[in-house]
């Protein structure tokens, strides 16, 4: 199932069929934990390739008995199932499931497709192990590793990749940015004709490598609300996204111009569990939290099997994405332009909560999505810009970002205090709208400047390569040159030396043959 990874060259879009697609759907299931494994539960789950069965728990049979299939396994079908329960066949460690799962998306978002992969499941069944992992070996992390490592072979095809990236969470139904320190709480959703709902005024980021990458998984991971529940040590309190943002820009042989362009997100969800608050035994604060969570999960249920049925019965029913921040913000992915994947986590026991989790993956599977390549042929030339004007670009995105922090404090102190919006409010929102712009714009072309300019020094250098070598043979030939001049010298000096020994022998001979015969010589 896994698909290689294909050149890095930017393509020609694709014929739109193969951009309408179904949401794929993969279903893992984690070991026993300790408390499991200390009750002597039994495994409810067995899986095939693509079929999940789900058996009812001893006790929950007699309670079932009425009906006519009470006890009987349900069977599922989805994309893939990732068998993590034990080291049996067909174990799907974290690296096999960035192989099955990871690995496509990355390549539909280098594509230029918007991409999204989100995880699924009732508390404690492993969504976070899934996207971040314990140690760097989840499906986020296992991404930008190999995205990272796929736009230095990029360059050497004249492509230029910026990456940024965004955190953010939905808590209560507030958006939370989660990369920045005094994030406001309860940022904006707004909805753009072209691009769909966003977060407004959301921190965005450039990254130049992995490292940079890890520096703001340990800012956001740290702030993102998460507590002890009874189910689950490090419960998620809230959905957490995060989004890569990846601009593609492909120069000509010259460098002197830019010939294509490509945008697109890739977005990771690692959704809040589903719980039941007697089983998670939770109260107060956690028990508000819970029934948010609940509430945005099962808008999310709704969504889903509406989008289900418009889809499978060419229906038009309203999709009330609405009705929670999560749905409102999943708007494009669940039903827009994008390639999407979701990853149901399972436990291996609670007959149940499974069963729910898989009903609500077998039905998201049905939903169909429209993905379209954001692709622009351009033709910009590049003016070569010196390093003077690079240094004050940099002073200026200093300047600006500093000027954005300011109007931040300024409009939180000033959302604080009066709780609407005024006038001053909403010309420093526009104010700050257009110095993001500007930052963003500056920044842009700083990268692709010194990603010219790395292009033509290491081009030169390649050049300066090439004359030291033929340097390196003329001096050689001119060395065989003198060799074969000193051999000739040699050579004439050995000929010359022939001659005259020749002569000398002529001569001897001569005088032998005058001895022996002196009439012949004198004839
Ligand atoms: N595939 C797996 N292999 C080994 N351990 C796993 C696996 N999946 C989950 N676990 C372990 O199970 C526990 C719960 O997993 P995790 O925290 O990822 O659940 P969750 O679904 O994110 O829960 P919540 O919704 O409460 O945040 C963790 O201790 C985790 O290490």
């Amino acid at each position: 199932m896994s698909v290689p990874l294909r050149s890095l060259a930017l393509s020609a879009p694709r014929d739109a069929d193969s951009n309408h697609g179904n949401v794929k759907v993969f279903v893992r299931v984690r070991p026993f934990l300790t408390r499991e494994t200390e009750k002597n539960t039994r495994c409810l789950v067995s899986m095939s390739e693509t079929s999940v069965t789900l058996s009812p728990e001893e006790k929950s049979i007699s309670s079932l008995e009425q009906t006519p299939k009470a006890g009987a396994p349900s069977v599922f079908h989805f994309d893939r199932a990732l068998w993590s329960f034990d080291e049996r066949d067909g174990f799907v460690d974290q690296q096999k499931a960035y192989h099955l799962v990871g690995e496509e998306y990355l390549q539909h978002t280098l594509e230029g497709y918007n991409t999204c992969i989100l995880a699924y499941g009732q508390t404690g069944s492993g969504k976070s192990y899934t996207m971040m992992g314990d140690s760097a070996n989840g499906l986020i992390p296992l991404i930008c590793q190999h995205l990272f490592r796929q736009t230095s072979q990029m360059r050497r095809n004249q492509v230029s990749c910026t990456v940024r990236v965004s955190y953010f969470e939905i808590y209560n139904e507030q958006v939370r940015d989660l990369l920045c320190d005094d994030s406001y709480a309860g940022l904006r959703v707004r909805e753009s004709p072209s691009e769909g709902p966003y977060v407004e005024n959301l921190s965005e980021f450039t990254v130049n490598g992995y490292n940079d990458i890890e520096k703001y998984f340990a800012i956001g991971n740290k702030q993102r609300s998460t507590a002890l529940t009874k189910m689950n040590n490090q419960s998620s309190r809230s959905h957490a996204v995060f989004t890569l943002s990846v601009k593609q820009v492909k120069f000509s042989e010259s460098g002197d111009e830019i010939i294509l362009e490509k945008n697109s997100k890739l977005r990771l969800v690692d959704l809040a569990g589903s719980e039941r608050a007697s089983a998670t035994g939770t109260s107060g604060v956690r028990l508000k939290e819970g029934s948010n969570i609940n509430k945005s999960l099962s808008t999310l249920g709704r969504v889903i099997s509406i989008l289900s049925a418009n889809s499978t019965s060419q229906k038009n029913t309203m999709v009330p994405y609405r009705d929670s921040t999560l749905t409102w913000i999943l708007k494009e992915s669940l039903g827009g332009n994008s390639k999407t994947a979701m990853i149901a986590c399972i436990a291996p026991t609670d007959y149940e909560e499974t069963l729910s989790t898989l009903r609500y993956a077998d039905s998201a599977k049905r939903i169909t999505t429209v993905a379209t390549q954001k692709i622009s042929n351009v033709h910009i030339k590049v003016k070569m810009e010196d390093k003077m004007v690079l240094d004050d670009k940099d002073f200026e995105i200093t300047a600006l970002q500093q000027e954005i922090l300011g109007l931040q404090q300024v409009l939180q102190r000033q959302g604080e205090k009066e709780g609407e919006e005024t006038a001053l409010l909403g010309m420093y929102r526009a104010k700050l709208q257009v110095l993001k712009r500007s930052a963003e714009y500056f920044e842009d072309r700083m990268i692709m400047t010194s990603f010219r300019n790395e292009m033509l020094h290491e081009r030169n250098q390649g050049l300066t390569l090439q004359l030291d070598g033929y340097d390196k043979n003329f001096a050689s030939l001119m060395r065989d040159v003198t060799s074969v001049g000193h051999t000739m010298t040699s050579l004439d000096r050995e000929l010359g030396e022939l001659k005259v020994r020749s002569v000398e022998f002529s001569d001897s001979l001569q005088r032998d043959l005058a001895a022996f015969s002196p009439e012949a010589v004198f004839e």
